[in-house]
This record gives C-alpha cells, sequence and structure tokens, in this order.
C-alpha cells in the first residue's frame, strides 16, 4: 500500500438543504472537512444523515446549498470519496476477492490488493467464498475493506460500525485512525461512538 500522505484539500459544505417526498428534512446544513479530521453526523432516526451522504456523493441532488472542494485540481468529491453506505453493495454471487477486485479495476487508484485487504479485516479465510455465504458482520468488513483497495481521501461512511462485533469495531477505529494520519479525511454518520477522540460532531435535525 502507498504510503504517500494525501493532498491537501478541503471539504465545504454550506447551506445545504434536502426535501424529499415534498417535505423538509433539513436545511441550513454547513461543515468543513480536511485532511486528518473526522466528522460524527448525528441525529435521530430519519434526521437525513444518509441523505446528506447521499448528496456528498452525488446520489441526490441537493435542493438548495453548495458543496466544494478546495484545492484538489479541480477534482469533485465523488472522485476524491469512498461510500460505505447502509447497504454493502456487494454482489453475492461473487466471493469477496472478486468483489473486492471488481471495486479496485472501476474506483481506480490501486491501493492494497484485495488479498491484503481482506487479510487487514480478518478475512483472508473466507476469499474465496460468494459473498452471499457471508455473515452480516463479514459482509460489512468486505464492504469496509473496499476503503483500502483503491486510494481515496475522503472516506463517506453510513453507520460502518453497524452488524461489527468488538473486536471489529476496534479493527475500524484502527483503520480509520491510519487513514487520518496519511492525511485522510472522514464523515461518519452514526448512533454510537468511533472510537476517533479528535471527531468533531455534526448534529443534524431536532
Ligand atoms: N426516496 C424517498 N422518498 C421519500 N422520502 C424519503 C426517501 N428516502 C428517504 N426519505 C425520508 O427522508 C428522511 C431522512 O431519511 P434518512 O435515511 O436520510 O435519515 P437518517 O438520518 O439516515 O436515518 P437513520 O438514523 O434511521 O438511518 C426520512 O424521513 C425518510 O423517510
Amino acid at each position: 500500500m502507498t504510503q504517500t500522505p494525501f493532498q491537501d484539500s478541503r471539504l465545504r459544505v454550506e447551506n445545504l438543504a434536502c426535501r424529499r417526498g415534498g417535505r423538509l428534512i433539513f436545511d441550513g446544513v454547513s461543515l468543513s472537512l480536511g485532511n486528518g479530521e473526522a466528522l460524527a453526523l448525528t441525529g435521530r432516526n430519519g434526521a437525513g444523515k444518509s441523505s446528506l451522504i447521499a448528496m456528498l456523493c452525488g446520489r441526490l441532488r441537493p435542493d438548495g446549498g453548495s458543496i466544494r472542494i478546495e484545492g484538489a485540481d479541480e477534482a469533485e468529491l465523488p472522485e476524491l470519496s469512498h461510500l460505505v453506505g447502509h447497504r454493502d453493495g456487494l454482489k453475492t454471487a461473487l466471493t469477496a476477492r472478486e468483489n473486492l477486485a471488481f471495486a479496485q479495476d472501476l474506483l481506480g487508484s490501486p491501493a492494497a490488493s484485495p488479498e491484503a485487504a481482506l487479510e487487514a479485516v480478518g478475512l483472508a479465510h473466507v476469499a474465496t467464498l460468494p459473498v452471499g455465504y457471508l455473515s452480516a458482520g463479514q459482509r460489512r468488513r468486505v464492504a469496509l475493506a473496499r476503503l483500502l483497495v483503491s486510494r481515496r481521501p475522503y472516506w463517506l461512511l453510513d453507520e460502518p460500525m453497524a452488524a461489527l462485533d468488538t473486536a471489529s469495531q476496534a479493527m475500524l477505529t484502527g483503520l480509520m485512525r491510519a487513514h487520518l494520519l496519511m492525511g485522510g479525511a472522514i464523515l461518519a454518520a452514526t448512533h454510537g461512538p468511533l472510537g476517533l477522540d479528535a471527531a468533531r460532531e455534526l448534529r443534524i435535525g431536532p
């Protein structure tokens, strides 16, 4: 895996608004996130955390406000970010290794090999099993291993600790710390602790 720190850049979100099904979910949401910074996005069920992440990765159009990146040679957030969403987005008929190879081809900027990424999340022993055979926590770990096969500075994580046991939560905290040390940035929607002392919190909704 390459050890070059990420280029300096900053995500600036200003006055973002979100409507879903004709209903205002949130407005006036602003945030700033740069190298080595982590932000825990909190709020009650339905506050709009997943919707905000969907806007950041270009899957949902904002109903107001702006999302921009400063200092990344014109690159936009979708090209600079990794999404690990609520749904794991894995192909159940493919093996864990094949899923990661597919993700690496799709995302570009190769970093760890699929084998090394599976080793890092403690899943080397199931590398050749179809993902459909894996447990919920194992599938989530394969989804998280995608963060390692392709090098992107912004990690957008929706409930990343969901389905993980205590040891796997600690493993993920370790991966996040290493990413921050390399100058990466993390925004994670969460209902619980991320284990990152320096993480700021942004609460949305009432
Ligand atoms: N496609 C859709 N059409 C209409 N309403 C939607 C749609 N998708 C989401 N919503 C609504 O938008 C609101 C925000 O949903 P969202 O999933 O962003 O919340 P969240 O903060 O991530 O919640 P949770 O903590 O339960 O994951 C909810 O009230 C949800 O019902």
